[in-house]
């Protein structure tokens, strides 16, 4: 009675398991549910390729291209050559991994294991026998599902041979976009902003990017939704409590009371959280800079500059940029769109006033606006219009939360001589700046990076950001739905609202969602993903 599971205990790691009659048949091992299969890593001649498959048949099909009797140790690469699975044609000598899944049934991956114990002991000992069960099968893959991953040569023809022969094994076919992450949400292992997270590190063009979506990812946000909703449902226990048994049935004193404080101490977090002035969201599209100022100022140099590249044409003639010209940028981390416009001034002809019109329209979308200003021609009738309309209104908003921001720039230091500084005391803060010389940039860019943490928030610290409108729309509902709960009206209706907000929430992190919306949020992922 005791031979099997002392087999199990002693048996050393290279020691194969025996393979099950119905495995070794291969095709009726297959478990209901598709297997899918991708390149996981980027097209295109490369070192190493990544290709792998997330179903029922990962067994099947990682056995039927490494001719091996059994899966290798979970989680650990092994070195193996790869076979056609038809032909038996040799295809590359790649590194196998093997993640079985939840509740991954051995049969189905090529693994059978028989333990036999005593029953008057089987109390002692069936915890230790499932522990080691656990162990061999695993409970962690990216899906949930049993997975295998091929590390093979990047060659286009290696990637097609492999991808063809895994297309050859019964119950596997190509995987569709994002269609790893929504199996790996499907099953639990990501909730819904964490998939957002992940989509977003995917496409994250700089560190600070990089780092709201890594934090995503890690569920911070997720968790925070989680905690508001256990406040949520903890409230609607206490209320239905009421509404069923009524004040007489020894029920605490001041628990309706304390639900009330309760909503409204999640009314004042929920409601700072969507006061964030979408710094989240700008992160991770981008912050709007753009360059504005009268013409001939320097303002495409200094796009020029910071872009470090040709984007605009440099001209003495005032009036050369016309159109609105824009280039994306990482400046100190974060992501930006970075614009140059039209010089601005009245009087030029129609097309150049076609350009001041889109100059003005763009700045009235700007987050942060670079004015630019030549220092040896402060007193022009350009200049001094740019201080009167556009950097005179933007300082005296600079105190309204949500504001534009400026940075006024005096350019063409290099001009003026020692002893006749452009600073007059007449004019805002701003910074003296010199294209030609590089003067000034240093301070340029700190004043930059401190403007842009300001309108795109430090990922790095601070409670997680919203990061998308979706979020924003869903705690607003959820505010409004507390907005109705009333004590003193009756209670049902206040248990209704209650049931409202806590709806809203779990549409932020995928308990509630649609296939629309989620068939939306998988649109942001490759094949592979
Ligand atoms: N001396 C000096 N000249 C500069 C500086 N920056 C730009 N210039 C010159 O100023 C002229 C105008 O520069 P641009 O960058 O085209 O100016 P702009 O503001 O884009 O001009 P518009 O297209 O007319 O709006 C060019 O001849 C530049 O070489 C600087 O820091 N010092």
């Amino acid at each position: 009675m005791w031979r099997g599971l002392s087999a199990l205990v002693t048996r050393p790691a290279s020691a194969p398991l025996r393979l099950c009659a119905r495995c070794s048949t291969g095709a009726e091992s297959l478990v209901p549910g598709s297997t899918i299969f991708a390149l996981s890593s980027g097209q295109g001649r490369c070192a190493i390729a990544v290709i792998r498959t997330s179903g029922p048949a990962s067994g099947l099909a990682l056995r039927s291209l490494t001719a091996l009797r059994e899966p290798p140790p979970a989680r650990s690469a092994c070195l193996r050559l790869l076979r056609h699975p038809c032909s038996g044609e040799p295809l590359d000598r790649s590194l196998v991994l093997w993640f079985p899944g939840e509740g991954s049934d051995p049969g189905a991956h090529g693994v059978c294991v028989r333990v036999s114990v005593n029953l008057h002991q089987s109390a002692r000992v069936l915890p230790i026998v499932l522990t080691m069960l656990f162990a061999i099968q695993g409970p962690q893959s990216f899906t949930g599902e049993d997975c295998m991953e091929l590390h093979v040569h990047g060659g286009p023809a290696v990637v097609s041979g492999v991808l063809q022969a895994l297309g050859s094994v019964p119950g596997l076919r190509p995987a569709k976009a994002g269609e790893f992450t929504r199996r790996a949400f499907a099953h639990g292992k990501l909730s819904l902003t964490e998939v957002e997270g992940l989509a977003d590190l995917i496409h994250a063009e700089t560190e600070a990017q990089r780092r709201q979506a890594l934090r995503q990812l890690d569920g911070e946000l997720s968790q925070l939704c989680q905690g508001w909703a256990k406040t949520l449902t903890k409230a609607l226990a206490h209320v239905e409590a009421y509404i069923d048994f009524g004040e007489d049935d020894n029920l605490e004193e001041g628990v309706l009371e304390q639900v009330d404080r309760d909503v409204r101490a999640l009314e004042v977090a929920l409601s700072s959280h969507l006061r964030d002035a979408r710094r989240g969201q700008r992160l991770r599209s981008g912050a709007n800079v753009v360059v504005a100022g009268p013409p001939n100022a320097g303002k495409s140099s200094l796009v020029n500059l910071l872009s470090q590249k040709p984007v605009s044409i440099v001209s003495p003639e005032p009036g050369t940029t016309r159109d609105i010209l824009e280039t994306p940028v990482d400046l100190a981390g974060f992501p930006v769109l970075l614009s140059d416009t039209a010089g601005l001034r009245e009087g030029a002809g129609a097309v150049e006033q076609e350009g001041v019109r889109r100059a003005r329209q763009r700045l009235e979308q700007a987050d942060i606006i670079l004015g630019m200003l030549d220092a040896s021609d402060l007193a022009s009738s350009s200049s001094c219009s740019f201080l009167d309309t556009v950097v005179a209104p933007l300082v005296a908003q600079s105190h309204d939360s949500g504001r534009q921001r400026l940075l006024l720039l005096l350019n063409k230091s290099d001009l003026l001589s020692a002893n006749a500084p452009a600073s007059s005391t007449a004019l805002p803060p701003h910074l003296l700046l010199s294209c030609h010389t590089g003067a000034g940039m240093d301070a340029l860019l700190q004043a930059l990076k401190t403007e842009l943490a300001a309108v795109c928030g430090d990922p790095s610290t601070g409670p997680p950001l919203l990061t998308r409108a979706r979020h924003q729309y869903h705690l607003q509902g959820c505010l409004d739905a507390l907005g109705r709960f009333q004590l003193t009206t009756d209670l049902a209706l206040a248990a209704e609202a209650l049931r409202q907000a806590r709806r809203q929430l779990s549409h932020l992190t995928g308990g509630g969602g649609t296939e629309e919306i989620l068939d939306l949020i998988f649109q942001d992922f490759c094949v592979g993903k």
